[in-house]
């Protein structure tokens, strides 16, 4: 008996057109990203994995992705959690900014550090910033706790108790999960699943819009390590643009 997990990142948001960094700022998708997303669901009903229930983070690009996802697969009517704790990594000061602007100012070694180190987060949003979510009231429940910036073990840490408490139960009960997500979400969780180390992790990009299955044993361990990409050619592609953002 094995369980399924399907892990589904956002089709091309605006902000990741114009190579902005975005983390909590609510950006919707383009109009490619609304084609990916549709793929995504095309790929899954081909493929015959049909998601009983969905968990996503509270942001557009990955309600919406989730939404056009699951119409293609004609699943729209299946349950369906949202939390904060599946949102994108908390960009702290770097929301808003460009990913190019920010390399050239700051230097690789930096603008890497603050892209991928596991335990390195950016400096803190001010409040009054144009980009910060501090009056958003879709986090009221947080309070003071909301973060201004996070690391993508921050991510882990707020990640896992939802993963133990909502995901594995779902999964236990043998459903078919979907989970529509983020870049620093999904990386958080693929770490936890995979036991990739703190270092390795800094190398591992999630392609936009492409469905990663992952078969789970009874330990909630994955079958095949990394699992598969119901497309991998278009995610080996979609993978080198997510790694290579900011450079071009
Ligand atoms: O800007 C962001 O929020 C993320 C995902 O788009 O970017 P990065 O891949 O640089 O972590």
């Amino acid at each position: 008996m094995t369980y399924t997990l399907i892990l589904l990142r956002h089709g091309q948001s605006d902000w990741n057109q114009k190579n902005l960094f975005t983390g909590w700022y609510d950006v919707t998708l383009t109009e490619q990203g609304r084609r990916e997303a549709i793929r995504g669901g095309e790929l899954l009903a081909e493929a015959g994995l049909l998601p009983d229930v969905l968990h996503t983070s509270v942001l557009k690009r990955a309600t919406i992705t989730a939404n056009l996802a699951l119409e293609a697969a004609d699943r729209t009517w299946i349950p369906v959690s949202r939390s904060w704790r599946l949102n994108e990594r908390h960009y702290g000061a770097l929301q808003g900014k460009d990913k190019a602007q920010t390399l050239a100012e700051y230097g690789e070694e930096q603008f890497m550090q603050w892209r991928r180190s596991y335990d390195t987060p950016p400096p803190p949003l001010d409040d009054d910033s144009e980009f910060s979510q501090a009056h958003d009231p879709r986090y009221a429940e947080l309070g003071a706790d909301a973060p201004r910036t996070e690391c993508l073990k921050d991510v882990l840490e707020r990640m896992l108790p939802y993963w133990e408490d909502e995901i594995k139960p779902d999964l236990a009960a043998g459903k078919t999960v979907l989970v529509a997500a983020h870049g620093n979400s999904l990386r958080a969780l693929v770490k936890h699943l995979d036991g990739i180390s703190d270092e390795d992790i800094a190398g591992l990009n999630i392609p936009t819009g492409i469905p990663l299955v992952y078969e789970l044993d009874e330990d909630f361990r994955p079958v095949a390590r990394g699992g598969r990409y119901l497309d991998p050619s278009a995610a080996e592609e979609s993978i080198k643009a997510v790694a290579s953002q900011g450079r071009h």
